[in-house]
């Protein structure tokens, strides 16, 4: 049975939705990264959300033993080390949408309460002051609002300020003008929306592009008096330019649910003029957090029971009937990689996929993650599912996939094509009865060979006398010959050989046999 550990405040409703879905649960709040890398080989899945720090050496450590999957109920993983989590074969899921809504009203609620100075008032008020004149406010309606990012909560908070008649303008590269349209926003470069912006909301991940994203230089160029709402992350606003604006007025006032060291417990912007401050609670509602307990245990179950993948950073999605219907092709995928893969020996440039007939209306991402991961097995032991695209891209190796729906001799095929600084190789597979693997052509060659554990490769001349040449050596090293298949060109010119046998080949019959004058090459290869 699989074993999960939340390490943070989930609603209980995950664990119970664990263990109604048959995976073991422990529940274990506030571990230190010591505490976790001592237990975490024993969990296959994590569960957090943003006060557990998934370091490096605390995948490491679940990577050694059983941690397959790392779930953040809620949005921002950057607690979590993702490329240490690919690096080990982790996948990471987070669950977007779930704390969407509740985000943002929070985000609009900071609006509100800055607007109004909601805090300072209400202080003063229970400390019998009425200072009425004092909390004079601004009202939203007809103000401008400039939104960083406008994703998921940024594109809600869009939707919640039309409704306040506030006018919106929004600064996201990756905002289409039709989505822009759709939002009913406009558009507009950084300088524009610090220019125009009553009110400015973040809505970006913390990234290398958006870190410090509003410094002295930024709240210079704004309107003077802005107010400035954070309620993405922390590290966004640069802190200490944010303090001395506040105190020069050019900020009116500031918003903050995120900050750069959390938990901000000791901060040189506590007790600024005009500042308000929560403790990270944007998605702190009932329904969001049940929300998100429910998905993150929903998915990491799904991955675990059944191999489905949503919502992963470092894994194309998969559903549990693709990875039922995969599963056959995966086999082959992975055969038809680490074929081609043994036999490479010098730099790999490009690999190709080819898929045709029945395998072409499939979710193929994951088949061409598991070709690169039978191809880049032989030189790094380390490669899997997660980390083998990354892999490929360090090593400068182009992948490509084709689909080919039109009707070829086989009802279903894949082939891969392995381009090296010398040569250019392909090979391919089939299925034979809907289940089976079976290579079916070798370097444009027809052959017919299932793969079993230890094979032996030949390529040679077609002239007569090979397979008992072969054959005798193999007798004599007392070798039993499980399937000897054989292909060729035409007669006379380059022929194949794939023999499966019990056991490795030991080296002295391998050489007797690289000796043979027909035998051009002779490769033993393990499956
Ligand atoms: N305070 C809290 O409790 C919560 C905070 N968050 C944070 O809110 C942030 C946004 O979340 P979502 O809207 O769900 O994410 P999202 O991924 O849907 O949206 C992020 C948007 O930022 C844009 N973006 C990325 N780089 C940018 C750049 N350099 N300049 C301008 N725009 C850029 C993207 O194009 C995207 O549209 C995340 O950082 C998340 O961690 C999320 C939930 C709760
Ligand atoms: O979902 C997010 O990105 C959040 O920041 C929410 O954080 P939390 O789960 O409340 O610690």
């Amino acid at each position: 049975m699989p074993k999960v550990l939340i390490a943070d405040k989930l609603s209980p409703r995950a664990a119970k939705l664990f263990e109604e879905r048959g995976v073991e649960v422990d529940v274990v709040h506030g571990l230190s990264e010591e505490d976790l890398v001592a237990r975490m080989g024993d969990y296959d899945g994590l569960a957090v959300r943003s006060a557990t720090k998934a370091t490096a050496a605390v995948l490491e450590a679940g990577a050694r033993g059983r941690l397959r999957v790392v779930g953040r109920a809620g949005i921002g993983v950057d607690n979590i080390d993702v490329p240490a989590a690919t690096a080990h074969g982790v996948v990471v899921m987070n669950t977007p949408y779930g704390n969407a809504v509740t985000t943002a009203e929070h985000a609009i609620a900071m609006m509100f309460a800055l607007a109004r100075q909601l805090p300072a008032a209400d202080r003063s008020t229970q400390a019998g002051k009425w200072e009425k004149s004092k909390f004079m406010g601004v009202e939203l309606s007809g103000k401008t609002l400039g939104v960083i990012g406008c994703g998921n909560i940024g594109s809600i908070v869009c939707d919640r300020a039309h409704g306040l008649r506030m006018k919106v303008v929004a600064y996201d590269p990756f905002l289409s003008p039709d989505r822009a349209q759709d939002l009913g926003v406009e558009k507009v470069e950084l300088e524009e929306l610090l220019r125009r912006a009553d009110i400015i909301t973040l809505h970006v991940p913390l990234t290398d592009q958006t870190r410090g994203i509003l410094d002295a230089e930024a709240m210079a160029k704004c309107r003077k008096g802005v107010l400035i709402v954070n309620c993405a992350r922390g590290g966004l606003v640069v802190e200490t330019d944010l303090k001395a604006a506040l105190e020069s007025g050019q900020v009116g006032g500031a918003a903050l649910d995120v900050f750069e060291v959390e938990p901000a417990k000791e901060n040189a912007l506590f007790g600024t003029p005009n500042l308000i401050c929560t403790p990270h609670l944007g998605a702190s509602t009932a329904e969001a957090q049940e929300n998100v307990a429910l998905q993150v245990a929903e998915q990491m179950s799904d991955y675990l029971l059944t191999g489905a993948v949503t919502n992963a950073l470092n894994m194309p999605s998969l559903t549990a009937e693709d990875a039922k219907h995969l599963g056959p092709y995966m086999a082959l995928a992975d055969q038809l990689g680490s074929f081609a893969g043994q036999l490479t020996r010098t730099g790999l440039k490009a690999i190709r996929i080819e898929y045709e007939g029945h395998v072409a209306g499939l979710n193929t991402r994951p088949l061409t993650q598991a070709v690169l991961v039978g191809v880049l097995r032989p030189m790094l032991d380390s490669v899997n599912m997660v980390n083998a695209p990354v892999l490929a891209r360090q090593r400068d190796i182009a992948v490509a996939e084709t689909k080919y729906e039109r009707d070829c001799d086989y009802q279903t095929l894949i082939r891969v094509t392995l381009e090296t600084e010398k040569q250019v190789r392909s090979v391919a597979g089939t299925l034979f009865g809907g289940s089976k693997p079976r290579l079916v052509e070798i370097k444009d060659i027809q052959v017919e060979a299932q793969l079993g554990q230890h094979m032996l490769y030949l390529t040679n001349h077609d002239t007569p006398g090979v397979i008992g040449s072969v054959g005798r050596i193999l007798a004599e090293a007392g070798m039993n010959i499980a399937t000897f298949h054989l292909g060729r060109a035409e007669a006379g010119g380059d022929a194949i050989c794939l023999i499966e046998l019990d056991a490795e080949i030991p080296p002295a019959a391998l050489a007797e046999v690289r000796a043979l004058p027909q035998v051009l090459r002779a490769e033993p290869l393990r499956f």
